[in-house]
């Protein structure tokens, strides 16, 4: 039996519970036709599933990893720091500080091991996949007219006057 194709993204969150964001990823990716893999992966409780899958990732077939995380969001760094792809950084939206803890557990990386960091939320998930596509596109042409096509769709469905003038 061959082995199925590994999708070129790889969708990764530190809990169950960062489904509801990450979701946004997932649902921008089906929208643009890219393939994706998304699985829980903790580096904080699942330590050895992190470096399995962080350490494999690039012989595995994935092309950009997109990692979610809440509070000490340590999971897009510790990834970065184990694989030479792309990474993009999605802080959560934490319950206690609102998702300030996730963005600067993201963002402030020591230079040398870069994480792309997103906005906090459901616009940092969004945005997280639309990079990610941007990045295969280099290299897709049947792509980048898809995500040109997602450009002009949205242009178009943005009201032209204030509701009350239109
Ligand atoms: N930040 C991390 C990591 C990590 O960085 O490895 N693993 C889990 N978490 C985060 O803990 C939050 C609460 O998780 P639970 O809802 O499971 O208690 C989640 O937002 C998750 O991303």
């Amino acid at each position: 039996m061959t082995k199925a194709a590994t999708p070129p993204v790889a969708i990764i969150m530190g809990s169950q519970s960062d489904w509801e964001t990450m979701k946004n990823a997932a649902d921008t990716l089906d929208a643009l036709d890219i393939a994706y893999d998304a699985r829980i992966v903790s580096a904080h409780r699942t330590v050895d599933r992190l470096i399995n899958f962080a350490r494999g990732a690039r012989d595995e077939g994935f092309k950009v990893i997109i990692a979610g995380a809440g509070g000490a969001a340590h999971l897009p760094g510790m990834t970065a720091a184990m694989t030479p792809l792309p990474v993009f950084g999605v802080p959560v939206q934490s319950k206690a500080l609102s998702g300030q803890d996730s963005l600067l557990s993201i963002v402030q990386m020591p230079a040398g091991i870069p994480v792309g960091t997103l906005a906090i939320g459901r616009a940092g998930a969004i945005n997280a996949a639309l990079l990610a596509a941007a990045v295969l596109a280099l290299s897709d042409p049947d792509l980048a007219d898809r995500l040109d096509d997602w450009r002009e769709q949205q242009s178009a469905a943005v009201a032209e006057y204030p509701v009350d003038q239109a």
